[in-house]
């Protein structure tokens, strides 16, 4: 079979992993052909592809980033392209298309499947927001990176002090936020699911230092807003993707905290570095069992689906549920972590 593999997206550490694996698993086991498309939706629209070797993903697999490079497409510009993408497919000979994204790339990747292209789609991102997989690669990588960032930032806030206000990613959920928040033992976390009450912060970072404490740690994720009209709260645009610009709220939050307990408060955005680097054993492992069941999937004619860890297995979801809600952090899981904060 001919198969055609590509990265769409924010990049995510282990994406390199899924692509080694399709090709091992594609080339080795079945004598597939794997082309990989360049620059996410991009490549496969303007027919930018190499072929992949197993030469060309040695040693790969530790790799952060992406070989094959991914960039963002107005999904206008997708919708437009579905008859085109189908064409070229069929021009190139391809059996089938796995593009390896978060929730946007997934519901490109339901469009085209709905216009009649050959995908199998594996879920990447590091907000951990797909809801019919327990988990994504990345994830992982990332709260180790936030949570190390957590520690360090514990010794000199004390040092001096201060209260450190962490942004962490996590756009529309705060899963990164609320592990990281509780690995590091931080003393609140804020969450885009609930917008947070700026008096009810104040109180918990007051009383600590009332308790003798010498420092505080908030984390936020980025996309985390305060209760409406309860503080001044600049809002963002939006870019030509459809993502909201966020205005920091690290920054306007630390603002507040400082001018409300007269206690030095400093922002932290620990931004991009939480995607960047090797992967974690976590996400290599994980990474390479969706590689390789995506291609399985191929070979079968399962098409319209994606890779999903349940519990301990893979499981082939449609797309359509894949890409039909987002996995917030429920209450539950956010009552679990306010006991310890
Ligand atoms: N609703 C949509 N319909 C069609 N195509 C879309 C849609 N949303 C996103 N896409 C396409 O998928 C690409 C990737 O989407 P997006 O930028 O949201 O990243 P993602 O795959 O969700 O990863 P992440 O958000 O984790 O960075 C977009 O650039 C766009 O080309
Ligand atoms: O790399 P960009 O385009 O700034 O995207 C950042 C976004 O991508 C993610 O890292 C992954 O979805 C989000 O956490 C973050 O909001
Ligand atoms: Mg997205």
């Amino acid at each position: 079979m001919r198969i055609g593999v590509l990265t769409s997206g924010g990049d995510c550490p282990g994406l390199n992993a899924v692509i080694r694996s399709v090709v091992h698993r594609g080339v080795v086991d079945h004598g597939d052909e794997i082309i990989g498309f360049e620059d996410g939706w991009k490549g496969l629209l303007e027919g930018q592809y190499r072929e992949l070797t197993l030469d060309s993903v040695s040693g790969i697999l530790a790799q952060g980033g992406t070989i094959l490079g991914s960039t963002r497409v107005q999904p206008s510009h997708l919708r437009d392209g579905v008859a085109r993408a189908r064409d070229y497919c069929k021009e190139l000979g391809l059996d089938g298309i796995i593009p390896i994204g978060g929730e946007g790339t997934l519901k490109a990747a339901r469009l085209l499947s709905d216009g009649g292209l050959p995908i199998v789609g594996v879920p990447k991102t590091i907000d951990n927001d797909i809801a019919c997989t327990d988990v994504t690669f990345g994830f992982d990588t990332a709260v180790s990176v936030a949570t190390e960032a957590l520690d360090r930032l514990k010794t000199t806030a004390e040092s001096h002090q201060r209260v450190m206000v962490v942004e962490l990613m996590g756009r529309h959920t705060g899963w990164i936020a609320l592990h990281a928040g509780m690995a590091a033992g931080a003393h609140a976390i804020i969450v885009p699911e609930r917008p947070f009450n700026i008096d009810r912060v104040t109180e918990v970072v007051r009383e600590r230092f009332e308790r003798g404490k010498k420092f505080a740690i908030v984390v936020c994720a980025e996309g985390a807003k305060p209760e409406p009209g309860t503080m001044h709260w600049e809002e963002g645009t939006v870019d030509i993707y459809g993502h909201e610009r966020f205005t920091g709220v690290a920054t306007q939050l630390s603002m507040e905290l400082e001018h409300r307990l007269g206690k030095e408060a400093k922002p932290v955005i620990l931004g991009h570095v939480q995607r960047g680097g090797t992967p974690t054993a976590y996400d290599r492992v994980l990474a390479t069992r969706f590689g390789w069941h995506a291609v399985e999937a191929v070979h079968k004619g399962a098409f319209g689906h994606i890779t999903a860890l349940q519990g301990t297995q893979i499981n082939l979801v449609p797309l359509a549920e894949a890409v039909a809600d987002l996995k917030t952090v429920p209450a539950e899981r956010y009552a679990e972590a306010e006991t310890v904060i």
